[in-house]
């Protein structure tokens, strides 16, 4: 299926299987002939995915390079994409190539803001290859890197020309980061679809938790759903700020962390319970809410439990994006499926949470 994004640079999201040996047919039309690609990738997915993607842009006369940075949050730093720009430098790339990021949210974010800030901007396309990536962080054009001080602290909003999702790249995925992107799929069913959450609900348990079959159609649908959200507010000054429900508090425990052994989808996870319970305790969110996505998380063997004081996981949610000085945007859900702007101080917020 096509799903367009129209912002400012309107693109295409191909959500196909097989779609990573179309990249070069769907990426043809888009750049001059002769554009020279810079394929970025972690060092998980280039093995995997690397060559047959090179095959098919070098096939229709898109010289490749390549650029791999060892997998992990951890390298979602500047350094990383500092080496990235030394590579473009030393490889002669000029502002018409291209820059192609193949893997999860981290590569797509930190190429993405490679091609954002090279030569003032260039073109970048997204190959993503996990449920996160696939099912949120390829679309959209939220690009950057996290900071010892917080996440995703710097960065630009750099739309792709194109997004080409391959739900067949899933297979090789390791179990435990299929289940943690469904997280983000579950907030996008408990802020905007009430149908998508309760077959999310539902389902789980079994080895692969969607089949390979079905993961066009929960893809698509959670696109769909983030494409709204994007065209609506694409700067992130008002609705698209619900799109960060769960994240306030998820975003915290990454930093509390140190951006290692928890995913973002874990954190995120956390977040969206600890946001309805603070909304139960305000009287906003049907109560109960919390633990049914409590359960729906434990159904994919998700932990629900932040294992921080709450003073430590409000203090650390000091430079939240959302913040307008100091007063934080947290995002509320009135019941599955809907979805508010609450503006609160941080001692309401520490009030509600504890
Ligand atoms: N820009 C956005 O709108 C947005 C949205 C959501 C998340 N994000 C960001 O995305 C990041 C998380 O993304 P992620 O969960 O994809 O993490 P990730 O990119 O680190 O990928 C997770 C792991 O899976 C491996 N991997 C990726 N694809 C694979 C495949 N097909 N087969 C085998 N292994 C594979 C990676 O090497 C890595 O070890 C976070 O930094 C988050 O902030 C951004
Ligand atoms: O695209 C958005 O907007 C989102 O909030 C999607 C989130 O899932 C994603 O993790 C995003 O990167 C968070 O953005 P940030 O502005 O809070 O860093
Ligand atoms: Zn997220």
């Amino acid at each position: 299926m096509n799903i367009e994004v129209r912002t400012d640079r309107p693109y295409t999201v191909t959500v196909e299987r097989g779609a990573l040996d179309r990249a070069g047919e769907l990426l043809r039309p888009l750049k001059k002939p002769g554009t020279r690609v810079m394929l970025i990738s972690d060092s998980n997915v280039m093995p995997l995915y690397g060559r047959r993607l090179r095959e098919s842009l070098e096939g229709v006369g898109f010289p490749v390079s390549e650029f791999i940075f060892p997998a992990g949050e951890e390298h979602k730093q500047i350094d990383t994409v500092c080496d990235m720009y030394r590579a473009l430098s030393e490889g002669g790339f000029t502002r018409t190539d291209l820059i192609v990021t193949l893997g999860g949210g981290v590569t797509g974010d930190m190429g993405g803001f490679a091609a954002a800030t090279f030569l003032r901007g260039m073109d970048f396309a997204q190959v993503p290859t996990t449920v996160v990536s696939q099912a949120d962080a390829s679309v959209g054009g939220k690009t950057g890197v996290d900071l010892p001080f917080g996440k995703n602290l710097v960065g630009a909003f750099h739309q792709p020309i194109a997004v080409i999702s391959d739900p067949d790249a899933l297979s090789t995925l390791p179990k435990h980061y299929f289940n943690d992107g469904l997280g983000e799929v579950i907030k996008h069913g408990a802020i905007a679809d009430k149908e998508l959450f309760e077959a999310l609900e539902r389902g789980g348990a079994q080895e692969q938790s969607i089949a390979l079959e079905d993961l066009e159609q929960v893809m698509g649908r959670s696109v769909s759903i983030k494409r709204d959200f994007v065209e609506a507010d694409t700067k992130d000054t008002g609705r698209r700020m619900i799109l960060n429900f769960g994240h306030t508090c998820g975003h915290a425990l990454e930093k509390l962390h140190g951006f290692r052994d928890i995913s973002h989808g874990e954190a995120v996870g956390i977040g969206m319970v600890l946001a309805c319970k603070a909304g139960e305790r305000l009287g906003v969110t049907e109560p109960g809410t919390g633990e049914r996505i409590a359960g729906a998380l434990k159904k994919y063997g998700m932990p629900t439990e932040p294992g921080f004081a709450m003073e430590e996981i409000v203090a650390a949610t000091a430079l939240d994006k959302k913040s307008d000085g100091d007063t934080v945007r947290f995002i509320l859900l009135p019941r599955i499926g809907e979805s508010l702007i609450r503006p609160m101080t941080r001692k309401e917020l520490l009030e509600a949470l504890s």
